[in-house]
């Protein structure tokens, strides 16, 4: 592209990190997660969400078990104020919840900030300033003693507004656009924050270090994590939070990697709303834990209604790819993964019900809400016997040969192909009938008796062209002595007679089915189904069928 030279990394690898974090294999348990869907999901809207929406997404991330809520900017707005009041006055806030709201170091702003808080009973403020390059140049042009001073300004007001008040209050600072800042100025920021501050074990403080604008590969991000972590005065006492985005992509990854580097608290938002690509998506990280058999204390067993209110309340769609939620990620419909899948489903329902390796699916969709019908498998062009046997075997109940899958998944996909179309279930049903399942022509059959037993000699009624007929026969059995008849009148010859049979429960009533394939001279294999009560009937019928379609 030939505007590459304008551009050069902006982001500032630190000098020296232990790189503990490359050594850890996985993390352990969930952090403490804090939504910012109704402050830095809301500010990204199109249009912000009002009153009565607020109101139903913190009571949307009450139930899926957040326990810190970034509810929003009250200086911001008339109704980002309203809504916290709202929130203190009408007591919707339950005990386990802490809420959260974010001020910029500007005196007006604080102490209209502590104003919308009066009558909570505990919240954390949460205090920003910009600390990058860029934002020191070209926004504030100010130097690096001067946006400190900013940031100190604005934590002695906090401290004392926090005083004059009856509120529980905890504190956070963030070095906003902090992976534009040289390392070791954004520490010393944020030290001389907590100087002031002076966290406790009783009131330790939130040091949230966002990735404003992700910059780098997500080590770099992981590396500056961990030179914060381990350099920081007060350590102890201070929470170490994320606060990804995802410009280049890597939010999930850069949270993960965080939180190897010694990172306790994770900022984002459900399905990852946010300015511009987004905040990093608290769905995918908890599902992500949840994958390595980590409880992430967030509740995301029905996914589908999240979504549904997620989605009227932002007007912002979670789309079809989207990682766990989204409508397509459990489904397949190329052949091989179908039939994969298939053999993992029965496999593990057979050998270890208990622990799911099922291939192609990372959990178990039915444990967010999904389900199997109609999810896992849909079928068009690219699908395979596997696949259009499961869907045929799991809605009807019918459990075709390994041999007519074959034949059966060649017609379907010829139909999707033709038709350039997904074929629902209850089309692949259509099509199995009218290809294998009491065909009639050109012979159909009507009746059959056996005049002796012993010898297997029957008397079998059809009807072809030429009207009804009753014709007569014998073989080594009672199948054979009809397929005899069957040959004779119509001048075929046929061998290698594959026959399997189940019950079908359609309803109250159990009836039988059977699958019948004929070899023809010519090697191909020719095949037909019966469904009757009666068993040997459904042969039969299965018999014709098969016959008839070698004769077409
Ligand atoms: C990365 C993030 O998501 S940060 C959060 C961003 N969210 C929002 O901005 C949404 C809510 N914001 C608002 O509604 C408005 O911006 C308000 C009410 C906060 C402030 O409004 P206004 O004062 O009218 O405008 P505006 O935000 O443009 O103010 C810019 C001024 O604030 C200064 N400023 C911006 N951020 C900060 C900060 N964190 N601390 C101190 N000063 C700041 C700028 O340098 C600029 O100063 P100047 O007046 O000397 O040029
Ligand atoms: C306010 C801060 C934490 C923020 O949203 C960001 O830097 O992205
Ligand atoms: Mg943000």
């Amino acid at each position: 592209m030939k505007n590459v030279e304008k551009y050069a990394r902006g982001y500032f690898m630190p000098p020296k990190t232990s790189l503990k974090w490359t050594q850890k294999e996985s993390i352990t348990e969930a952090p403490i997660w804090c939504s910012v869907d109704l402050r830095d999901g809301n500010q990204a809207l199109i249009v912000p969400m009002n009153l009565e929406e607020k109101l139903e997404y913190f009571k949307l991330l009450v139930e899926i078990g957040f326990k810190e809520i970034e509810v929003g900017f009250p200086a911001a707005s008339e109704t980002e104020f309203a809504f916290l009041r709202t929130l203190i006055e009408q007591d919707l806030i339950p005990d386990d919840v802490t809420i959260q709201v974010l001020t910029q170091s500007r005196e007006h702003i604080i102490r209209k900030t502590f104003e919308a808080l009066q009558g909570a009973k505990k919240a954390v403020v949460h205090l920003y300033n910009s600390t990058s390059v860029a934002q020191r140049e070209q926004v504030f042009r100010k130097s690096k003693e001067e946006i400190i001073e900013i940031a100190i300004v604005g934590a002695k007001l906090l401290k004392q507004c926090a005083s004059e008040t009856e509120g529980n209050f905890q504190f956070q600072y963030s070095p906003e656009s902090f992976t534009g800042t040289e390392i070791d100025f954004a520490l010393e920021i944020c030290n001389r924050v907590l100087d002031i501050w002076q966290p406790t074990a009783e009131n330790p403080v939130i040091i949230n270090l966002p990735a404003t604008v992700s910059m780098s590969m997500p080590h770099v991000y992981a590396s500056q994590i961990e030179y914060m972590s381990e350099n920081m005065r007060y350590r102890e006492h201070v929470i170490l939070s994320l606060h990804p985005h995802n410009d280049r992509g890597t939010g999930v990854a850069d949270a993960e990697l965080g939180m190897l580097a010694g990172a306790q608290r994770v900022e984002g938002t459900l399905f990852g709303n946010g300015e511009r690509t987004g905040n990093v998506d608290i769905v995918t990280l908890a599902l992500n834990l949840y994958s390595h058999g980590v409880d992430p204390k967030l509740n995301f067993t029905n996914i589908p209604a999240i979504i549904s209110v997620y989605e009227r309340l932002t007007k912002m769609r979670v789309s079809e790819r989207h990682p766990y939620g989204g409508e397509l990620v459990f489904t397949a419909f190329s052949g091989s993964h179908q039939d994969a899948i298939a053999k993992g489903m029965s496999w593990r329902e057979e050998k270890n019900p208990q622990h799911w390796s099922v291939p192609y699916l990372l959990i178990d969709p039915k444990d967010i809400g999904r389900e199997y019908e109609g999810d896992i498998i849909r079928i068009n062009s690219q699908s395979g016997k596997g696949g259009i046997g499961y869907v045929l075997q799991l809605k009807y109940g019918l459990d075709l040969p390994p041999k007519m899958r074959e034949h059966f998944g060649y017609c379907v996909k010829n139909v999707s192909d033709r038709q350039q179309k997904e074929l629902m279930p209850d089309e692949i049903h259509d099509i199995f009938m009218k290809e294998y399942v009491n065909i009639k022509t050109p012979v159909e059959f009507v009746k059959y008796r056996f005049a002796d037993e012993e010898d297997f000699r029957t008397i079998v009624t059809l009807r072809d062209s030429s009207g009804v007929k009753e014709l007569t026969g014998t073989g080594s059995g009672r199948l054979d002595a009809i397929s005899n008849v069957l040959q004779a009148h119509l001048g075929l010859d046929y061998t290698d007679l594959i026959y399997t049979e189940h019950a079908l429960e359609t309803g109250s009533k159990s009836q039988a089915v059977s699958y019948i394939g004929i070899k023809g001279s010519n090697g191909k294999v020719h095949w037909g189904c019966g469904i009757d009560v009666d068993i040997m009937t459904s042969s039969v019928k299965a018999l014709f069928s098969a016959v008839n379609n070698m004769t077409r």
